[in-house]
C-alpha cells in the first residue's frame, strides 16, 4: 500500500440514504459514488470507503437514545437492532461496488473499535491494512459501539474517517455530502454561498441536520477534518458528482479545509 495512492472517502448518510425518510437509500447517488470508485479504482489508488447512517443508522438510534449511553435491556435491544440496520446498509453498499467490479469487503465498525465516554478509544486497524495491502476495498461505517463507561454509545463515521486517515498516513480524505460543500449559511438560506474554502476561524451559520441525526451534524464533521488536515492530510468536503476531482484536488465546486 503506497500512501501516495491512499484516499479515505467518507460517504454521508445525506448521500446515500434520504434522511427524512426512514430506511430509504438513494439509489441513483450511490450508483454515481460506486462509478466514481471503480473508475478511482481501476487507475491504481487505494480506497478505504467509511460511510453514514443516514436513515437507518440515526433514526435507529435515536429511537433507543443510544447516544446518551446505558445499559438498560431497552438499550441492549437498541444496540442490536441498529447494528442491524447498519449491516443492511453496508451491505448494500458492497453490492453496488461488487457489480461495478470492485473488490469491495464489508469491515464491521464494531468489531475493531470501542468508545469511552462516548469517544473514540481504540481502534485496531491491523486487518484493514492488511486488506489494503491485497488490493481490497474496505468498507466501513459510523455505528453503534461498546462504549467502555457507558455501556453503548455511537461512533460517527467522520470520526473513523478522520482516525484512519491520519493514521494510515492517507493523502486525502473526502466527505462526501448532500449539501455539497460547507456554505456560510444553512444550504436554501437566502445569500447562502458555497465556500471554496474553510479555517478553523472562519465564521460561518451551522443549522442543523435535514432529518434525524445523533451524532453533530457538520459541526463535528468540521472538527474531525479540521483534526485531519492538521495532521497533514488533503481534505475536501462536497458533493457526490465530484468524488474523483476532490480525490485528485483538481479543480471543481467544493470545500477545502485548511489546517
Ligand atoms: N452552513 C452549512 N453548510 C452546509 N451544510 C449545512 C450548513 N448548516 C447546516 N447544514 C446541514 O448540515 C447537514 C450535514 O449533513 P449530515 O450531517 O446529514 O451529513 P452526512 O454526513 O451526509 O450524514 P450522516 O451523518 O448520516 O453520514 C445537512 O443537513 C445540511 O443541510
Ligand atoms: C447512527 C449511526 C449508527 C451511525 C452514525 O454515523 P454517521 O452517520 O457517520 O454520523
Amino acid at each position: 500500500m503506497n500512501p501516495a495512492m491512499l484516499t479515505v472517502i467518507k460517504l454521508g448518510g445525506s448521500v446515500i440514504t434520504d434522511k427524512s425518510k426512514p430506511y430509504t437509500v438513494r439509489s441513483s447517488n450511490l450508483k454515481t459514488a460506486s462509478a466514481a470508485l471503480a473508475k478511482l479504482y481501476g487507475e491504481g489508488y487505494d480506497i478505504v470507503l467509511v460511510h453514514g447512517g443516514g436513515s437507518f443508522g440515526h433514526p435507529t438510534a435515536a429511537k433507543y437514545r443510544l447516544h446518551e449511553g446505558g445499559l438498560s435491556p431497552e438499550k441492549v435491544r437498541g444496540f442490536s437492532e441498529t447494528r442491524y440496520w447498519m449491516t443492511k446498509l453496508n451491505t448494500l453498499v458492497v453490492e453496488h461496488l461488487l457489480r461495478l467490479n470492485v473488490p469491495a469487503v464489508s469491515l464491521q465498525t464494531s468489531a475493531i473499535a470501542v468508545n469511552s465516554g462516548g469517544k473514540l478509544s481504540r481502534i485496531s486497524l491491523d486487518v484493514l491494512r492488511e486488506m489494503l495491502a491485497r488490493r481490497l476495498v474496505p468498507v466501513l461505517y459510523g455505528d453503534a459501539v461498546i462504549d467502555l463507561s457507558r455501556g453503548f454509545s455511537i461512533l460517527s463515521g467522520d470520526t473513523l474517517a478522520a482516525r484512519i486517515a491520519v493514521e494510515l498516513g492517507a493523502k486525502s480524505l473526502v466527505y462526501v455530502m448532500g449539501a455539497g460543500g460547507v456554505y456560510s449559511k444553512p444550504p436554501g438560506s437566502p445569500d447562502a454561498r458555497l465556500l471554496r474554502e474553510i479555517a478553523e476561524n472562519d465564521v460561518l451559520t451551522v443549522g442543523g441536520t435535514h432529518g434525524v441525526d445523533v451524532t453533530g451534524g457538520l459541526r463535528e464533521k468540521l472538527a474531525e477534518a479540521f483534526y485531519a488536515a492538521k495532521n497533514g492530510v488533503r481534505v475536501c468536503i462536497g458533493g457526490v458528482n465530484f468524488i474523483e476531482k476532490m480525490v485528485k484536488g483538481e479543480e471543481a465546486p467544493y470545500t477545502v479545509v485548511k489546517a
